[in-house]
């Protein structure tokens, strides 16, 4: 044991997540994008925290996930592996830091890996940034790939529909995800796109396969945690359970604050001093 590993917790690694798959069990994972809620996330035995690209529209309010800085994304790690204790935290790289350039690729992983103390990255796409995959593993960090719909082209494609319901697409997308196995990465992540195809993909490869609206036949799942927890309001795609209905209860519970300080019930005698 060493003196920073805290009693009876056991790390997930990539090795841990690669024996998952290998018998068959599934891997849990969900964003997060602060202190607080990582704590949260990680005290319920989440296998794997993801630092999306999506802060750029849940933390900040932005249309797309393209506008979220590396810095801002660093600032998001480090707030989450401060809490964190068991869950293994991936990271995204943002739009702009790794595409068409492996040399800045590399350099926003270190950045990432030693300014916010991040287990592995994740990026998006396949063939066209296989330059850049290699070259951040060949530094030993973890590579994620994310293939389907890949919000950071989301001005190539138009729209959020399903990805790879063509033939010719399809066919790409299984390339793609071999290509990224071959590379080295230690998992894949793909978005909308139809079951049967994202099945054939999580038996072709070895590696896991996590799936958001990609069915239930891949080795994991992975939701936002602000949808997951019903705090998002207008996004409600057909790929979403919403396990709670926390903006009823804020709504309550700042109502009744309000109610409270405009008559005057609060503070009482007992929380004053
Ligand atoms: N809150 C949130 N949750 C997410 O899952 C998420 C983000 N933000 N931001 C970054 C990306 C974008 N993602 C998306 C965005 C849209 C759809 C989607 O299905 N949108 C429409 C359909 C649009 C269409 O068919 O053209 C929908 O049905 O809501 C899915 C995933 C997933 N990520
Ligand atoms: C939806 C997941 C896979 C993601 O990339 C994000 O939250 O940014
Ligand atoms: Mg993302």
């Amino acid at each position: 044991m060493t003196i920073h590993s805290s009693a009876n917790i056991k790390r997930i690694t990539t090795h841990i997540l690669q024996e998952m798959k290998n018998r068959g069990e599934k891997i849990s994972m969900l964003t997060a994008y602060d202190y607080s809620m990582a704590k949260i996330v990680d005290e319920a035995g989440m296998d794997i925290i993801l630092v999306g690209d999506s802060a750029s529209n849940v933390m900040a309010g932005h249309e797309t996930t393209l506008p979220i800085t590396l810095d801002q994304m660093i600032y998001h790690a480090s707030s989450v592996v401060r809490a964190v204790k068991r869950s293994f935290v991936v990271v995204d790289i943002p739009f702009g830091s790794y595409q068409g350039n492996s040399s800045e690729a590399l350099r926003s992983a270190i950045r990432i890996m030693k300014e916010s103390g991040a287990h592995a990255v994740k990026v998006e796409g396949g063939a066209e940034i296989k330059e850049s995959v290699i070259r951040i593993l060949s530094a030993g960090v973890p590579v994620m790939g994310h293939l389907g719909l890949t919000p950071q082209s989301i001005y190539k494609f138009g729209t959020y529909s399903v990805r790879a319901k063509e033939e010719a697409e399809a066919a790409k997308l299984l390339e793609d995800a071999k290509i990224l196995e071959e590379c080295g990465c230690f998992a894949v992540v793909l978005e909308k796109i139809p079951a049967s195809l994202a099945k054939k993909v999580a038996e072709a490869v070895s590696i896991p396969v996590i799936g958001i609206g990609a069915g239930g036949d891949v080795d994991g799942q992975v939701l936002v945690v602000h949808d997951l927890l019903g705090i998002t309001q207008e996004f409600k795609p057909r790929f979403l359970r919403q396990y709670a209905d926390l903006q009823a209860v804020m709504l309550e519970a700042f109502g009744n604050y309000i109610k409270d300080v405009k008559s005057r019930n609060f503070p009482n005698e007992k929380e004053s001093y």
